[in-house]
């Protein structure tokens, strides 16, 4: 077998995106040894009992002790938090990345308190599903996927090569950006789509005489794409809005602003105005096909990756 890229590397967080990882390293030789770190006992456990890494235990200081590469993989909430308990126990030459949705926020939250002789570049990687926990993830999850870097000015070219390269070994793309433009791009592309299932769902609910009896029984119709949307971890989601305000705040006013000029549209029976925006976004979804970021089927093809539903501990 080849030199796997990294002896050691630590996974702080093991639920859909960490075990992803665990899977992928794992397949593809990536890493000599993996340590893998969570803050319940009972994910833990759940880890161990899947066999994802080699060591695992509940500090994550410990863990990071002799790592060469760290991935945290925590709600971005908890991105400060992690970053001071391994900050003063990384060795020289780590590199420590993570996963989180946001990135203006984690690089606040966590360039602080990374020592000058590790080497920090925030990382996330665009691929995923409504599932949470340990045993929601695949190996495949990153297949040509993009992983977008947004590594801070000065950052060791050599490390986020390495990092680069890591990316590139679990099937994705790697792309660079500047953080802000990031969350911008990301409020658009990820986060207001999610905002507006969560909404959606939360109106037929609040319908409860429909909800409790028609929109179940006919779900299996544009409501059933948003229901798997609005299934997605709250945890994450709520860190995720807490984490890009501005751009999310922004990004709506602008759907909102396009609303009303549809419901104005339908108002006045404007068939026209219909027919030029609903032809416009076929085509946009026609581009995404053909930029092989989603496929044709008529449900997405994500039958192909059904796991049990998740117990998501914790
Ligand atoms: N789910 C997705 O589709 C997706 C896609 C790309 C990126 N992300 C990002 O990846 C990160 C993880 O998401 P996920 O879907 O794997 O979530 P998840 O809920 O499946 O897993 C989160 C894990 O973090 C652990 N954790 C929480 N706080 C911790 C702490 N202080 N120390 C150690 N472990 C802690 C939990 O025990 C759990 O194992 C988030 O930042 C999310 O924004 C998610
Ligand atoms: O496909 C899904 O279920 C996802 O929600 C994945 C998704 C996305 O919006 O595309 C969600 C959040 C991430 O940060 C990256 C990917």
């Amino acid at each position: 077998m080849s030199t796997p890229m990294f002896e050691n590397v630590a996974l702080i967080g093991i639920g859909l995106i960490g075990s992803s990882l665990a899977r992928v390293i794992a397949a593809k030789g990536l890493a000599g040894h993996v340590t893998i770190a969570t803050r319940s006992a009972e994910t833990l456990a759940q880890a161990q009992a899947l066999e994802l890494g080699d060591d695992y235990c509940q500090s994550n200081a410990e863990a990071v002790r002799d790592a060469d590469l760290v991935i945290v993989s925590v709600p971005v909430g908890a991105s400060e938090a992690v970053a001071i308990e391994i900050g003063p126990h990384l060795k020289p030459g780590a590199i420590v990345t993570d996963v989180g949705s946001t990135k203006a926020s984690v690089v606040r939250q966590m360039a602080p308190h990374i020592p000058a002789h590790a080497h920090f570049i925030a990382g996330h990687p665009v691929a995923g599903t409504e599932q949470s926990g340990p045993a929601a993830g695949f190996a495949e999850l990153f297949q040509d996927r993009w992983c977008i870097l947004t590594p801070m000015e000065g950052t060791d070219a050599d490390a986020i090569d390495r990092l680069s390269q890591f990316w590139q070994a679990c099937g994705s793309t790697v792309d660079r950006m500047d953080p802000d433009h990031h969350d911008l791009v990301l409020a658009i592309a990820s986060h207001l789509p999610h905002i507006i299932a969560y909404n959606i769902v939360g109106t037929a609910d609040d319908l409860e005489a429909v909800t409790k009896s028609e929109v179940i029984k006919y779900s299996a119709s544009g409501f059933r794409d948003f229901t798997r949307l609005a299934a997605s971890d709250p945890v994450m989601w709520r860190d995720v809005c807490l984490h890009n305000k501005d751009a999310i705040l922004e990004m709506l006013a602008r759907f909102s602003e396009d609303l009303s000029s549809l419901q104005r549209s339908i108002r006045w029976g404007d068939g026209d105005k219909l027919l030029e925006l609903f032809t416009r976004t076929r085509g946009i979804r026609r581009s995404i096909i053909e930029a092989g970021q989603d496929t044709d089927e008529p449900d997405f093809g994500r039958h192909t990756h059904k796991t049990e539903p998740s117990a998501a501990p914790e």
